[in-house]
């Protein structure tokens, strides 16, 4: 069973806190959020393998590390997923796109699955599936639980902000999958909403409300 990472790098933290601020708008929210998943992008991506090649400087030629070629995917659970593809493939433009459409009813608060298109050769790529919140952790676990079903077989997770709750039902439903987040906040409140959270991440992204 792998432990949680949770992040706490100060360039994190700070972005984390404007986010989490009520008064932040959609153009810095959406901002913020990408910043924040190329942050946590690389720190997610320390284990990726390296080989050496031969390169020539202008003053002379020697062996230098480069990636080994590992191929990579991201996949957001829709929708506020979405905002943090940027982020990664800012610093993997390799890395292929896949996508699962998720939203938490909100009575029962369990994921109701809508769309899943996922790159052919999933199987063969290491994948990061992405969603700024996880909250019961049900739309995470379920979302895992169907890109595993389609061959996948080392996945990571990245979250900007984690309840207790969710990483604990993500840890029991896949005890495999790294968990990153770059907080941890203090509970879930009677609606399911992170305490104290930033409110609903897809509608901030997006404008909706
Ligand atoms: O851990 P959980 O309790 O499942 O909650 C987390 C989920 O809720 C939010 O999505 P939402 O249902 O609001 O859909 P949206 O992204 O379309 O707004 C969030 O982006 C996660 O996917
Ligand atoms: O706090 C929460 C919980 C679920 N989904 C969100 O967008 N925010
Ligand atoms: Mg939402």
């Amino acid at each position: 069973m792998k432990e949680p990472m949770i992040l706490n790098h100060p360039l994190l933290q700070h972005k984390v806190s404007h986010l989490r601020d009520v008064n932040t708008g959609t153009k810095e929210f959406k901002e913020l959020v990408s910043e924040i998943a190329m942050l946590m992008c690389y720190e997610a991506t320390r284990d990726l393998p390296t080989q050496e090649v031969e390169i020539t400087t202008p003053i002379t030629t020697d062996k230098f590390k480069v990636l080994a070629g590992r191929k990579l995917a991201v996949v957001p659970i829709l929708r506020a997923g979405l905002g943090m593809v940027d982020g990664v493939l800012a610093l993997i433009p390799a890395a292929k796109v896949g996508h699962i459409g998720l939203y938490r009813d909100p009575a029962s608060l369990e994921p109701v699955e809508y769309y899943c298109k996922l790159p052919a050769d999933i199987s063969e790529r290491e994948v990061m599936v992405v969603d700024p919140m996880l909250a019961t952790g049900g739309s995470a676990s379920d979302a895992i639980t169907q890109i595993k079903k389609r061959g996948a077989k080392t996945i990571k997770f990245l979250c900007i902000i984690a309840a207790p709750e969710g990483i604990k039902r993500l840890h029991d439903t896949h005890p495999d999958v790294e968990i990153y987040a770059a907080a941890l906040d203090k509970c879930l409140n009677e609606h399911g909403y992170i305490v104290p959270g930033l409110g609903d991440a897809g509608d901030r992204i997006f404008g909706t409300k």
